[in-house]
């Protein structure tokens, strides 16, 4: 990878610093395109098509393959257009605001000039796409819940439903799991309110922690919790929730005069060719009700219970039940 400015180049404001402080060329940028410009990336606060806009009219300018934008704060990268050999980055930041970082690419190298116009250009980006990160930042927290940043139950509902539509369509697995945390009525009783949500932001780490990336936590409720898991058959659901039992069984918490320890109760549905969401979840609940009912701190699987009701196993639904923890 080469980085033709030897090094990085800053955009402040609207001015761009780069390494060569005044012997840098100058861009050569007729004002009626850079009026185009700005007046076309005013048209939208969508990260992807504003960056999209911005290659293609700097194109007319610069001969760029593509782009690269990463905002490490908000853990966002996006590509547009081609990715090459060659490479002039960019940082972007306001006084009060770091914006990203900027990487065009090109399979031949870029000359001063070239890169002069380029940087002249990105002082048109600099409001328009801080206003489309503040967007992208609105928007993410719309569907976030602040506490333990698990999506919220408007997240849950977009995101469970495409997931039932595609692992349908491809006739791939889907399980969902619903967990409780169990008695948590007494650690906000007995260790304090700020403590339920301290541990309930450490229950969310530590679920996450378990999971796959394309996997995704929300909170359902209080002390409720429902995790999907994309491309996962009954048996591998079964080996997660285990995990996150246990993961949330070793989260301990220093009180005033004791330690606290949690556990959870957790209800695990497999996708059936005719359930929509609402079958899905509500088998998942209906597993976390017999898991709660019979003990507390285990996972039971929707179809251990009919199983049961079949009468072909014994009355205890989970082959090897967990002891409930000490204290909670
Ligand atoms: N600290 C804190 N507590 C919460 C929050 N949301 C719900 N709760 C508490 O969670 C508790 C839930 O209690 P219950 O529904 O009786 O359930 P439980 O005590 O966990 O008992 P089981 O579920 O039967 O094991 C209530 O005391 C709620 O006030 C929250 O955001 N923060």
């Amino acid at each position: 990878m080469v980085s033709p400015m030897n090094g990085r180049a800053e955009l402040r404001d609207d001015k761009v610093i780069t390494p060569f402080g005044d012997l840098a060329p100058r861009p050569d940028i007729r004002p009626e395109v850079l009026l185009r410009l700005s007046g076309k990336l005013q048209t939208t606060l969508e990260l992807g098509q504003l960056l999209e806009i911005f290659l293609e009219e700097i194109q007319q300018a610069v001969l760029v393959d593509g782009l690269t934008f990463h905002h490490e704060p908000t853990n966002t990268t996006i590509a547009v257009g081609r990715n090459s050999l060659h490479t002039a980055n960019y940082r972007l930041q306001t006084q009060q605001d770091y914006m990203g970082d900027m990487t065009f690419h090109r399979s031949t190298r870029f000359r001063e000039h070239e890169l002069a116009n380029i940087e002249g250009l990105m002082t048109t980006l600099v409001y328009p796409l801080r206003n489309a990160l503040r967007y992208h930042e609105a928007l993410a927290a719309a569907f976030r819940d602040p506490l333990t940043g698990a999506g919220n139950r408007v997240a849950l509902d977009k995101t469970l439903s495409r997931e039932v539509e595609l692992s349908k369509r491809h006739d791939q697995p889907l399980s969902v799991l619903m967990l409780d945390l169990d008695h948590f009525k007494q650690v906000n009783d007995e260790f304090g309110h700020s403590m339920g949500d301290k541990v309930l932001k450490e229950a969310v780490k530590a679920m996450t922690g378990c999971i796959r990336q394309t996997d995704m936590c929300f909170r359902y409720g209080g002390e409720e919790f429902l995790i999907m898991l994309s491309n996962a058959d009954q048996s591998g659901a079964l080996r997660i929730a285990e995990r996150v039992r246990m993961g949330i069984g070793q989260l301990s918490f220093a009180g005033k005069k004791d330690k606290l320890q949690v556990t959870a109760s957790i209800g695990c549905a497999t996708l059936q060719p005719s359930d929509d969401t609402e079958e899905l979840v509500s088998r998942a609940d209906t597993a976390l009700y017999v898991a709660k009912d019979s003990g507390r701190n285990r996972v039971i699987s929707d179809l251990d219970i009919e199983y049961t009701r079949q009468g072909d196993v014994s009355e205890e639904p989970s082959p090897e039940p967990n002891q409930e923890a000490n204290g909670h």
